[in-house]
């Protein structure tokens, strides 16, 4: 009987709410070596792996097959894989963690609301500044596909930026930005604001598993997905 890992967020926002709601479904995790280890078992459960790993991780291991289960945003899970509904099932959504990926721009930008008009200025904008509309963002795979394939603007740039991305606009680095929010003070603070249609994607924390073959008939797989169930 092979081992099923399920990584948990060794740190970080999700962390507590994740370890509280293993604790109520019954699947107390005990630590494996000292109380530093990133490693833990089930007690009671035999050929059970924990693997405490940051939630960007998470979604990679997923993403690789190395792990079965993981818990993590769905926001890291689809922008670290392609086509991620045919390779995890997302079991479970936590009810924590939430955040939504928008698209904002400018406040100033008075005549733009909609994703329709952000595309019209995509479209002249070259002719007006000589360069193509940059977005800051490290969605990139949620970016393209919400602008490239859902709604035919391709006059863009990428500029990645891994952290204070609400500031690249007023910095000069980026003209729009493509970022998470949750209170949206963040944005207010940085004055951007979030288009009508511009919510590519409404994330929480799920319990996510990657779709292997040897699932199927594994009873601690369903036992997990049901314990976790349960007590949502
Ligand atoms: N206000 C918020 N800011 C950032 N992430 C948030 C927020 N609210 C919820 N999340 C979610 O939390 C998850 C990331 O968690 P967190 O930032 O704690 O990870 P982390 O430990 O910093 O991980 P890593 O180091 O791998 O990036 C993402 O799925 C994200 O959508
Ligand atoms: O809508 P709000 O409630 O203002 O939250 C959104 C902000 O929170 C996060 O940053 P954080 O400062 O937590 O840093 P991180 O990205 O490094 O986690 C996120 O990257 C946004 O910038």
């Amino acid at each position: 009987m092979s081992v099923i890992t399920i990584a948990l967020p060794s740190k970080g926002r999700i962390k507590e709410d994740t370890a509280a709601i293993f604790e109520r479904a019954g699947l107390a995790i005990s630590a494996v070596g000292n109380d530093r280890s990133y490693r833990g078992r089930i007690e009671g459960m035999d050929g059970v792996e924990i693997a405490y790993l940051s939630a960007s991780e998470i979604a990679r291991e997923l993403a690789s097959g190395a792990v079965d289960f993981g818990v993590t945003g769905e926001d890291l899970v689809r922008e670290g894989m392609a086509g991620a509904d045919g390779r995890v099932e997302f079991c479970a959504r936590l009810g924590f963690g939430q955040a939504d990926v928008v698209v904002a721009v400018p406040e100033i930008w008075l005549d733009v609301e909609t994703m329709a008009d952000l595309g019209d200025v995509a479209a002249d904008f070259r002719a007006r500044h000589g360069r193509r509309l940059q977005i800051a963002t490290k969605y990139w795979r949620l970016t393209q596909q919400f602008f490239s394939s859902q709604h035919g603007i391709q006059l863009y740039r990428i500029v990645e930026s891994l952290g204070a991305t609400e500031g690249a606009p007023a910095a000069g680095q980026a003209d729009i930005i493509v970022d998470i929010t949750s209170t949206g003070s963040t944005l207010r603070a940085n004055h951007l604001k979030i288009l009508s249609d511009g919510v590519i994607l409404k994330s929480e924390a799920c319990l996510v598993r990657a779709r292997k073959p040897d699932h199927e008939d594994d009873p601690r797989v369903a036992q997990i997905v049901e314990a976790v169930r349960g007590v949502l």
